[in-house]
């Protein structure tokens, strides 16, 4: 828990996966990452197509070093035997051992060619298992990002998540479990083939004897699972306990304000939850360890009873006996791992079936894709009788954050949206932008005649340029911060210039020690911090760049200085004079609407009144809402 590039905990209790020990590529971040080309398929059925090609468990050149790898087992075997039989045999020392040389060879050469074939196959399963983990989390990412918003605010949807998370490791560990589970049968195979060959009592003691630890395997597995599902979110939490600590945001109030000792204390507890749940896993494996270890030891004694039985009553001979014995062992170990390995195969499979869950309901949450063209010149968008509930609200009747709400967003003005704290102000724009559609069976969204609900989102998205209160900080440098504002087309960099000199960001890029290079995150190599008035300016550049027909700017200048804040105004009258853009405007500071062409007030979820600075002020045409805001 270390900072970004730190493993998330696994609750089964594995150790996080090292790092190679070869040479390895560069594993710091892409600070300029390659931004997609329009076209580019993330969520597409070929990406499933590209997953499913890659996804088999095994490769044939595998499938056969394991083959050949059995056959040398039994030849080994058999020579064994001949070997045994030889040395048991009547004559001299030197006879004898004279005898069992070429059957002693064999067993060498066998031996020999085994390692080789084993060694082929790790070699096959070493390259087959990071194309899996690579091709599942990449399924993974690229379908959760196209999801719909209301996925998110779905807990059930985040338990689902965080299950699935450890899914993509899974895959590749079922690759792992895959190659060691067809090591393990072909072993068996041929240890059994040649038991069978010896007495046709000694395969069923066999099966007998693994009985019991196959029980065991199961259950302990089980209960592992069932375990894990009851506290992944516990374990989620815990670690982000854990990661509070360490953040840099968190870092001023854990240190002034002491909130380190009330954050560990909250951690140790749910440490501490967690502890007795392993405990009480670890006990119940115990027990059932101790009845499958007695199970286990009676069948080994029946098994080697009833060899010595065969032995008494010359139903068999010493040599055979002694291959019976080396095949015994050789069985039994075999078999063993064969169940061991197909328990953790079993276990692992229920984690990527939790995965193929999560893509599966990730599928059914996706944004839609196709959908009627919005018109070419857009006259206005406009709400008519908009109810809004967010997803996952609470209640036997949640309520609305929107209620019939009716405006118009005419094409080219600037439209102000103002309203006391939590009137829908920012939701409202949500709806606007696409993010979310009106409640079932209330009012509409028109774009002109388009009706968002059967309107092509991405072309609705492509229209809009958001510059919100809380628009993100991305990890990269300061070129890609604003170039990410068109994420379709190769960055242009007297472009991101431009729009740096127009929302004052220039200053900032003069400051950079590397220009437009420059890395805009702490804590890596050459990282540098900007403060929240930079990164404000470096937000408005980036929907400058966008080059959207209608900019939604939420409280754009909250961290600005008077001077600045006066700039971004004037900067926003003249976008919409120019460009023709429509600039929709939330903000709490009545002096900066003068400006706007017209005022919408939102109270409690509606529409209080619309209409001009002039008109909203005047007590004979305003109801008084914006006067009293
Ligand atoms: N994701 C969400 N899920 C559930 N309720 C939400 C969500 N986001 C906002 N709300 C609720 O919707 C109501 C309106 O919030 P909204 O953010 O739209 O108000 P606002 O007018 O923009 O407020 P402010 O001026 O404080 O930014 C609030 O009661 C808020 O709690």
């Amino acid at each position: 828990m270390s900072g970004p590039a730190a493993a998330p905990p696994d609750p089964r209790g594995r150790a996080p996966q090292s790092r190679h020990q070869d040479p390895a590529p560069d594993p710091a971040p892409d600070p300029e990452p390659t931004i997609p080309r329009p076209g580019d398929k993330t969520c597409s059925s070929e990406f499933r197509r590209h997953h499913h090609r890659h996804a088999k468990p095994t490769r044939p050149d595998q499938e056969r070093s394991e083959a050949g790898r059995g056959i040398a087992q039994a030849v080994g075997l058999v020579a064994v035997n001949s070997v045994l039989g030889h040395i048991l045999a009547g004559g001299s020392t030197n006879e004898r051992l004279g005898q069992a040389l070429p059957a002693l060879t064999v067993v060498a050469v066998t031996a020999f060619l085994g390692s080789l074939l084993r060694s082929a196959s790790t070699a096959a399963t070493g390259a087959l298992e990071p194309k899996v983990q690579r091709v599942a989390t990449e399924q993974y990412l690229g379908l959760v990002h196209c999801k719909e918003p209301s996925a998110i605010e779905d807990d059930e949807f985040h338990r689902l998540l965080d299950a699935a998370r450890y899914g993509a490791d899974s895959a590749r560990r079922v690759i792992r479990y895959c190659t060691n589970t067809l090591n393990a049968a072909v072993s068996l195979i041929a240890a059994a083939g040649v038991l069978t060959v010896l007495h046709t009592v000694l395969l069923p003691l066999l099966v007998l004897m693994t009985l019991p630890s196959a029980w065991s395997s199961l259950m302990i597995s089980r209960q592992k699972y069932i375990s894990f599902h009851a506290f992944v979110q516990h374990a989620r939490a815990g670690h982000l306990l854990g990661q509070l600590l360490t953040q840099k945001e968190a870092a001023a109030e854990v240190r002034v304000h002491g909130v380190g000792p009330f954050l560990l204390g909250h951690f140790r507890t749910m440490a501490e939850t967690s502890e007795r749940e392993q405990t009480r896993l670890a006990r119940r494996a115990a027990r059932i360890g101790l009845v499958a270890d007695g199970a286990g030891g009676t069948a080994t004694l029946l098994t080697y009873g009833a060899l010595g039985l065969l032995l008494w009553g010359g139903a068999m001979d010493l040599a055979v006996a002694g291959t019976a014995v080396l095949a015994i062992r050789s069985g039994a170990a075999s078999l063993d791992t064969l169940v061991l390995q197909i328990t953790e195969l079993h276990q692992e499979s229920l984690f990527v079936a939790d995965f193929e869950q999560l893509c599966r309901e990730a599928r059914t949450r996706a944004i839609p894709s196709g959908g009627h063209a919005l018109p070419e010149r857009l006259r206005e968008v406009r709400f008519e009788k908009v109810t809004f509930t967010y997803p996952g609200s609470t209640g036997t009747t949640p309520e609305p954050t929107l209620r019939e709400v009716s405006l118009a967003f005419p094409t080219g003005k600037i439209i102000a949206l103002v309203g006391e704290n939590g009137s829908g102000k920012s939701t409202l724009v949500k709806l606007l932008s696409g993010l979310y559609l009106p409640d079932e069976g209330s009012g509409t969204i028109w774009w002109d005649d388009v009706d968002a609900r059967t309107a092509d989102r991405d072309q609705l998205f492509a229209r809009v340029a958001l510059m919100s209160q809380d628009f993100y900080h991305w990890p990269f440098t300061y070129r890609v911060n604003v170039g990410i504002g068109q994420p379709g087309q190769a960055i242009d960099d007297d472009a991101v210039e431009a729009a740096a000199a127009f929302s004052g960001a220039d200053a900032v890029l003069a400051d950079l020690p590397r220009g437009l290079g420059t890395l805009l995150a702490r804590g890596y190599r050459g990282g540098h911090q900007s403060s929240g008035g930079q990164w404000q300016r470096i937000g408005i550049a980036r929907a400058k760049y966008r080059q959207a027909e209608i900019l939604i700017v939420d409280e754009p200048t909250s961290a600005l200085d008077a001077v600045a804040e006066q700039r971004v105004f004037d900067q926003i009258r003249a976008l919409a004079a120019t460009t023709g853009q429509t600039i929709v405007l939330i903000t709490h500071r009545l002096h900066s609407v003068r400006h706007a062409d017209l005022i919408h007030v939102l109270k409690d979820g509606r529409v209080a009144e619309s209409g001009t600075f002039e008109e909203l002020m005047d007590a004979a045409t305003g109801t008084g809402d914006f006067r009293d805001a």
